[in-house]
């Protein structure tokens, strides 16, 4: 007997989302975050550490906006596990790059309630990173966010709606939409 799991369909939720933004906007903001990072490092060279999967698209188009030579690591780390609400942390790769006395440049997608970058950003100074800069493609607006995490280099700010596209997954799929978009109330 054959079992088979419905996943909400994508192409039901783009009819109730809003387009928030485009890629051209989002290439633009990316550039400039490149520049901001550049003046940050001052030359030095540092460990461009991603979290894996939803920052795949905003990293690699930061790190070619990027002219200080970087050396690259990811973590796995996920708390949604492809759903629309948040729970507990599971680790799926940690870093491998030594980090001690490095300058680690971090970077996700998204801040939400900033569980995920904080315990991260924890991980990496328990390594011996001497400072963590944390880069987001988008933080989200609203009064959950944990304290003590926020955004170093952010792109664009979120309304408090489900979003998806650029990375973002809604049920694990859409994360290759080249736009932001938000699910309606
Ligand atoms: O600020 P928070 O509330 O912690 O949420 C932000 C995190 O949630 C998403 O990851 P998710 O757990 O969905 O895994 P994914 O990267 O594989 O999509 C996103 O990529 C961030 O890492
Ligand atoms: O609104 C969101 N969309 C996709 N992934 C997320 N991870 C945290 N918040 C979100």
């Amino acid at each position: 007997m054959s079992t088979t799991t419905s996943v909400p369909s994508l192409a039901e939720a783009l009819t109730r989302s809003d387009l928030l933004f485009k890629r051209e906007e989002l290439e633009g903001v990316i550039a400039h975050l490149g520049r901001a990072i550049d003046a940050a490092l001052d030359g030095e060279r540092a460990v461009f550490l991603t979290v894996m999967n939803g920052a795949l698209m905003f990293g690699a188009q930061l790190a070619l906006s990027i002219r200080t030579d970087l050396e690259f690591d990811y973590v796995h780390a996920t708390r949604y596990r492809g759903a629309t609400s948040g729970n507990e942390l599971h680790w799926l790769r940690e870093p491998v790059a030594a980090l001690q006395d490095r300058t680690v440049l971090l970077v996700d997608d998204i801040l939400d309630e900033g569980h995920t970058l904080k315990a991260v950003r924890d991980d990496c100074l328990r390594r011996g990173a001497k400072r963590v800069l944390v880069a987001t493609l988008c933080c989200k607006l609203h009064d959950r966010c944990v304290e003590g995490i926020q955004s170093d280099f952010n792109g664009v700010n979120l309304p408090d709606r489900y979003v998806f596209g650029y990375g973002m997954d809604y049920y694990e799929q859409g994360r290759n939409l080249p736009a932001i978009y938000a699910l309606k109330e």
